[in-house]
């Protein structure tokens, strides 16, 4: 199977522990993969040395074939690896519609000409909607991106993060923060993005309803080490990832 993604002992210390510890990672080309182990495994970590907010002390990252270790975090973006996080441009005054359109806007590197026929931009806010459907936000589209209930601002992050069209997304907790009632909203919306196809996802989560449900393979980090890789059903049946979880301090945030 073509991997997307392949890390290569892959390491970062900070004051001398080592987070993310010589980890050799391989995700295949549309493939969803869940990121799991105990509080402090090195799961965030490694998300940010993927994405390339952190450089590591030591190891290589590959994507779609190239080195890109070195790279900044807009150039990997530009690549196609897209992290929620990194829309920052939420502007809370403007609707969800107009929030998702400038996204796509983004994406296409088109400038906004005040003199040119305004229905050249129809296709985008079209594509904005699409997206807010897949994110099940269609109904607020007119809604300042302000009046957002939390678990819909996440949804709009979603949507935008979408509009950039990339190939592989790194959700990090996604459900995190918002609250129980919203949670299968979210989960839905991530179901969508999965069964639409054609992109891998990388999902760092710790409920592991969520997980099993969702995930082709699991990988499990423990002390910022790889320790295990499979299905769920081996992942489950795996007497170390039982014995890490059971001896660590697992915190089953569900
Ligand atoms: N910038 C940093 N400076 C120093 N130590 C750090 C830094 N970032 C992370 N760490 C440490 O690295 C280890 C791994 O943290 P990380 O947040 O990656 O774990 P995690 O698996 O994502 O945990 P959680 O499930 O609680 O989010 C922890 O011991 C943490 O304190």
């Amino acid at each position: 199977m073509e991997s997307i993604l392949e890390t290569r002992d892959l390491t970062v210390v900070f004051g001398g522990h080592a987070a993310v510890n010589g980890v050799d990672l391989t995700v295949p080309r549309n493939h969803f993969q869940s990121i799991i182990g105990p509080n402090g495994a090195g799961k965030t970590t490694l998300f940010n040395l993927i994405s390339g907010q952190l450089r590591p002390s030591k190891g290589s990252i590959l994507f779609k074939g190239t080195d890109i270790t070195r790279l900044s975090p807009p150039l990997r973006t530009r690549m196609g690896m897209g992290r929620s996080f990194q829309i920052t441009n939420v502007f809370p005054n403007l609707t969800v519609l107009e929030n998702v359109r400038l996204a796509v806007q983004s994406r296409s590197g088109v400038r906004y000409n005040f003199f040119s026929a305004l229905s050249r931009f129809d296709w985008m806010r079209e594509e904005a909607f699409s997206l807010l459907e897949t994110v099940m936000l269609d109904k607020k589209s007119d809604s300042p991106a302000k009046s957002l209930a939390h678990g819909e601002q996440r949804k709009l992050e979603i949507a935008m993060l979408l509009a950039l069209k990339s190939d592989l997304l790194l959700f990090d907790e996604p459900t995190a923060g918002i609250s129980v009632e919203e949670v299968p909203a979210i989960l839905d919306v991530i179901r969508r993005i999965k069964a639409e196809g054609g992109r891998t996802i990388l999902l760092i989560e710790h409920k592991m309803e969520m997980v099993l449900d969702l995930s082709d393979s699991v990988t499990v980090l423990f002390n910022g080490k790889f320790l295990a890789n499979g299905s769920p059903k081996e992942i489950m049946d795996n007497e170390l990832v039982q014995s890490a979880y059971l001896g660590g301090h697992y915190d089953d945030a569900s």
